[in-house]
């Protein structure tokens, strides 16, 4: 039994989210929180979703609300409110416009919803899941991002596909900042269980297409389609079944690190962590030195970004 609010629930992201995380099956109630204004857009999305449930034999509660004290008792809450990028933008341009927003809602969620968790979805989210846990109050487990999931998934496909194996054969992640500068693991994939790089077929590998396609892969759907919404939202739904099924299953978030990778710590960026009933653990790890050196540049980069929005939430 698990009660899940989504905030920004009208937005593309918030709605398929939603709808992913109505399927897990101890999910028993979830409220569509959005602003005021927006209430015919809720009213009309709820019905929707109730004819999916009766459609799908699914039997849950699901309300809308635009009133912060329908958040009482959510166990954990998302946000995907927020401005998304446009065509050519950097998802740092978007850090001084949606930190105001998450702010607001970090401590209207720590007021209504002061034992539940964080997820924070919104752009850039390594700098939002900073403002979330700095604003809300919450101990730093329970707040954490979408970080690097995404990313990590989008390269467990390529190196499948090129491999010619099933997804789930593949263990791969992707730490440091969603953007430009994020750092591939290939110290940490293997395949079937055997390091990636005892496989013939490695030498083969186009690693830098591969990583490039993943860097750009947002842009480019933004540019085609409009927005992401169904990677997004079944990677979201899979971190809110691992942590309210109490899985521990280790997924690259982006989490408040002390020095679990190198000593290097003092910020939110994607790193593995463990992820369970009281939130996310980061998994102290040790890398390549080459790794090593480009995940400091990533979080010097998210460091310095964070001080400026954080001074400027200050001012
Ligand atoms: N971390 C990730 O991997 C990832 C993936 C996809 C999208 N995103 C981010 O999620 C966010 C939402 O994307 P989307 O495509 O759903 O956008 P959208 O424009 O479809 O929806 C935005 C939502 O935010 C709400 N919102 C916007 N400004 C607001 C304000 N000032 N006050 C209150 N609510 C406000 C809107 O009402 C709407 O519900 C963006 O920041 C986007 O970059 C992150
Ligand atoms: O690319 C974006 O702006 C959306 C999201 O962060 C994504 O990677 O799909």
């Amino acid at each position: 039994m698990a009660k899940v609010t989504i905030i920004g629930a009208s937005g593309r992201v918030g709605q398929f989210a939603a709808y992913s995380v109505s399927q897990i099956p101890f999910v028993t109630k979830i409220i569509l929180f959005g602003r005021e204004g927006n209430e015919d857009v809720l009213e009309g999305t709820k019905w929707d979703f109730i004819d999916s449930f009766a459609a799908l034999g699914r039997n849950l509660k699901l309300f809308w609300s635009v009133d912060p004290k329908e958040l009482k008792d959510s166990d954990i809450v998302i946000i995907t409110a927020g401005i998304p990028r446009c065509n050519g933008q950097d998802r740092l341009d978007l850090a001084k416009k949606n930190a105001d927003l998450i702010r607001m809602y970090a401590e209207m969620i720590s007021k209504n919803a002061p034992e539940s968790i964080i997820f924070v979805v919104s752009n850039p989210v390594d700098i939002m899941t900073a403002v979330a846990l700095k604003y809300s109050g919450f101990p730093q487990n329970r707040v954490f991002g979408l970080g690097t999931h995404l990313d990590s998934m989008r390269l467990k496909s390529f190196v499948a596909n090129h491999f010619q194996v099933h997804v789930s054969e593949v263990h791969t992640r992707i730490i440091g900042e969603h953007g430009n500068s994020m750092v591939p693991l290939w110290s940490a994939t293997t395949i079937g269980g055997i390091q990636i790089s005892n496989l013939p077929a490695f030498a083969s590998l186009p690693k830098e297409e591969m990583v490039h396609w993943v860097k750009t892969a947002g842009s480019h759907i933004i540019a085609k389609s409009g927005a992401t919404v169904y990677g997004p939202g079944a990677a979201i739904a899979s971190l809110v079944k691992t942590v309210l099924g109490n899985e521990n299953r280790i997924l690259t978030v982006s989490a408040y690190i002390k020095s679990e990778v190198h000593d290097i710590g003092n910020v939110c960026i994607g790193v593995p962590a463990r992820l369970n009933r009281m939130g996310a653990f980061p998994v102290p790890i040790r890398i390549s030195e080459d790794e090593v050196k480009k995940f400091q540049e990533s979080v010097e980069k998210i460091r310095i970004v964070t001080a400026e929005v954080i001074e400027e939430l200050e001012s």
